[in-house]
């Protein structure tokens, strides 16, 4: 694992494990610990994809304390994050989950399965910039999601804002995860990065100074994870 890039943006190793140890891992629902854990065996270098467990620990917090009934989730992989929500919502929640790629999926379903909230989950395999364009189309669903979560395609994270600030209630919440990239954000261009750290580096950067500039929305980058940006919708 030596090689994986961070899961977190935290410098210490050791803080880091702190807070895993301390807190995250002892509450971690016993499916959530399966699933990351069949996770990292069948995609070992993918494996850091899903978000990490504190980050998780977090999203799940934040929907309970929203009181968070109606959320959609962009990026699902095997569904850590997916799971991590669904597990927050009530009874009769629901998330419109979408990704194209149906075969991670299913690899995360037997836990969301035994986790028993599949019910909450309506999984829409395909590409997002289509899904979210059908839903803005069906004329229903604008203003109407408490919580969207954005973990996709990192270079389409513009044009995701531009169709779920529709979507998203007044007062709703967007987040975007990996708003830091690995810390690069922070570093000069000449800087030496890996060719996957380059890839997504830009269209991060110019996001952050975009979704600051929106007067449509509050924002604010947390530094949990690889930093994921909340932005609460205002008009
Ligand atoms: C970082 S992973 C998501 C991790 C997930 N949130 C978790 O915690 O396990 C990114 C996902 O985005 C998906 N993705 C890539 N391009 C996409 C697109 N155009 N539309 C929707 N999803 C896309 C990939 O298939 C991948 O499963």
């Amino acid at each position: 694992m030596d090689d994986l890039p961070r899961k977190s943006i935290l410098q210490s190793d050791a803080l880091l494990e702190y807070i895993l140890e301390t807190s995250a891992y002892p509450k971690e629902h016993e499916q959530l610990k399966q699933l990351r854990e069949s996770t990292a065996k069948n995609y070992t270098f993918k494996s850091i994809m899903n978000v990490p467990v504190d980050e998780a620990q977090f999203l799940g917090m934040l929907l309970k304390i929203m009181n968070a009934k109606k959320t959609m989730e962009v990026g699902v992989f095997t569904g850590y994050s997916l799971l991590a929500t669904a597990l927050a919502l009530p009874e009769d929640g629901k998330i419109t989950a979408i990704d194209p790629d149906g075969v991670a999926f299913e690899m995360g379903l037997p836990f969301i399965k035994k986790a028993g909230v599949d019910q909450k989950i309506n999984f829409i395999q395909s590409d997002a910039l289509s899904a979210l364009q059908d839903l803005i189309n069906n004329g229903k669903e604008e203003g109407t999601y408490d919580f969207i979560f954005i973990d996709a395609d990192k270079d389409n994270y513009i044009n995701y804002h531009e169709m779920v600030v529709k979507l998203v209630k007044v007062g709703g919440l967007i987040a975007y995860d990996n708003t830091l990239w690995f810390g690069s954000v922070a570093l000069d261009d000449d800087d030496p990065m890996s060719e996957m750290i380059k890839k997504y580096r830009g269209p991060l950067l110019k996001l952050n100074n975009y979704l600051t500039d929106d007067s449509r929305i509050d924002s604010m980058i947390l530094s949990v994870g690889d930093g994921l940006t909340l932005c609460r919708r205002l008009c």
